[in-house]
Order: structure tokens, then sequence, then C-alpha cells
């Protein structure tokens, strides 16, 4: 068994909330909430994912004060540029130096119908410009009563890497749809048994290599108390924070896990 050197992330999607004038705030407040308890940014990466119309405001932010903050884009378009109204591309958000970019949130599936189809252009369309693409994948209440825990995320996942070739570098996250607001979190032992079942298909797809470096997030209804459980299981590499990621000191207490877990 390879040595485990993935260095943990904790993703902050922020969906529709806080404008640019808040981002700012929350980013500058954030990121000196973190310094002052010192939290150590090498060993756990942390990054936020705020709406479109935020990202010049955080990326100069970032910049001005040299903040140790990653961020990126809740979306992006398949197409590089042209006719589609509403639409933001990979080449935009690289623009704007975005690391990563999520593809595939169950509320893009759902709410805006999101084939794995396009969840896989989405992939290739973010690679093509170097952006890391988180790649979220999860099972709703009812394909876990039909199929069980692992079978969806699998061949989400599966789809999602159609276009992908073993020197990318991706994150994939596990939330499932049931677990996304509802305050009702899978437990550890769920989580990791999803996150094992993902690192099996990156294993087979891309090879073992890629399957050992790529971090595996768990998402849904992560908070301060929970994250600690989620963390020690040994296929999770992180978490993707929704709600929680919205109250400074409630995400700085889910980064600073290595508190809760006696590391
Ligand atoms: O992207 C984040 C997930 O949808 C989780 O959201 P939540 O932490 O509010 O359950």
């Amino acid at each position: 068994m390879a040595v485990n050197t993935r260095v943990p992330l904790i993703a902050g999607n922020w969906k529709m909330n806080l404008d640019h004038l808040q981002a700012i705030a929350f980013v500058q407040k954030l990121a000196w909430s973190l310094k002052d308890s010192g939290h150590d940014f090498s060993a756990t990466e942390v990054a936020v994912f705020p709406p479109f119309t935020d990202l010049r405001s955080v990326q100069t932010l970032v910049a001005a004060d040299k903040l140790p903050l990653a961020y990126g884009g809740q979306d992006v378009s398949t197409q590089e540029s042209g006719a589609y109204t509403g639409e933001i591309s990979a080449a935009f958000l690289a623009a704007l130096e975005c690391q990563y970019v999520l593809i595939g949130h169950s509320e893009r599936r759902t709410l805006h119908n999101e084939t794995d189809e396009v969840v896989a252009a989405k992939v290739t369309a973010a690679l093509k410009h170097n952006l890391v693409p988180i790649i979220c994948v999860g099972e709703t209440a009812a394909d876990l009563e039909l199929h069980g825990p692992s079978a969806v995320p699998v061949a989400q996942l599966k789809a999602a890497l159609a276009g992908v070739d073993n020197a990318a570098d991706i994150v994939v996250a596990y939330e499932p749809v049931w677990a996304i607001g509802s305050g009702q979190a899978a437990t550890p032992e769920q989580a990791e048994q999803v996150a094992a079942a993902l690192r099996s298909t990156l294993a087979e797809v891309l090879g073992q290599d890629v399957a050992d470096k790529t971090r595996v997030l768990y998402g849904g209804s992560v908070k301060g108390v929970n994250i600690a459980g989620f963390m020690k299981e040994p296929n999770v590499d992180g978490a993707l924070v929704g709600g929680a990621s919205l109250d400074i000191t409630e995400f700085s207490s889910i980064v600073r896990f290595q508190k809760h877990v006696g590391l």
C-alpha cells in the first residue's frame, strides 16, 4: 500500500451567497483568523468558491495581500468562447488565476439538467486551461435505496473521466445528495466506503499512481463538530463545505481539523 502524501483540501462552496464587497471582507477575515490561530497552509490547503462576480475582487485581494488561499469557480462552460449567453469559459477563470473549478455539483445536475456527458465536457475544458476540476459525484436517497451507496457515484465518476488522461491533476468530491444542506451528514464509515470505491475507479481508469495522488473529498453537512471523524478515514482527503463555509468561525474550525483529530 502506497504512503499517503495527499495534502488535505478544505474547500468552501459559497453557492449564491456573498457579493463582491462581502467577499473581500470575508476572505480578509478568514485569512486573518486562520493565520492568528497558527494554521499551517502547507499542511492543509484551503480554497474558496465564490460566485463568478466576486472572483476578480478575490483575485486582487489574494494577490495584493499574498494570502495563502486558493480559489475557483463554481461551474464552467463546455465552450471556449462565442454565443453562449450567461456562460463563463475555463479561459476566463484561468485569466483570473483560479486554480480550481467545481464541476457537476448536484445543484448543477438537478437544477440545470447537467448530464454526465456535459460534466465530462466541462472537465476536459477545465483541464485544457490547467484548472484542477473538482468533480462532484453523489447519489440521491432513491439511488441509495435502489442501488446501494457506491454504484451511482462510481458511474458518474467513470463518465466524468471520459476525456481525462493519467497526467491530469483532478480532485473528486463525494457528496451524497441526501446529505447536502440537510444537517444529516453521512457517517465517516459511509463516506470512507464510497471514497474507497471512487479511488478504485480512479485506479481502474487512470492507473494506481493517479489513484494514490488524487484527493477525494467528502461533502454534505460538514461542520466543525463532525470533520474530525471524516478526516480519520484513510480515503477521505478533505471536505467540500457548503453552508458552514459562510461562517468564519465554523469554517476555520473545519480547516483546523487536526486540532480535533489530535494529529
Ligand atoms: O458544495 C457543498 C455541498 O453542497 C455541501 O453543502 P452543505 O455543507 O451545506 O451540506
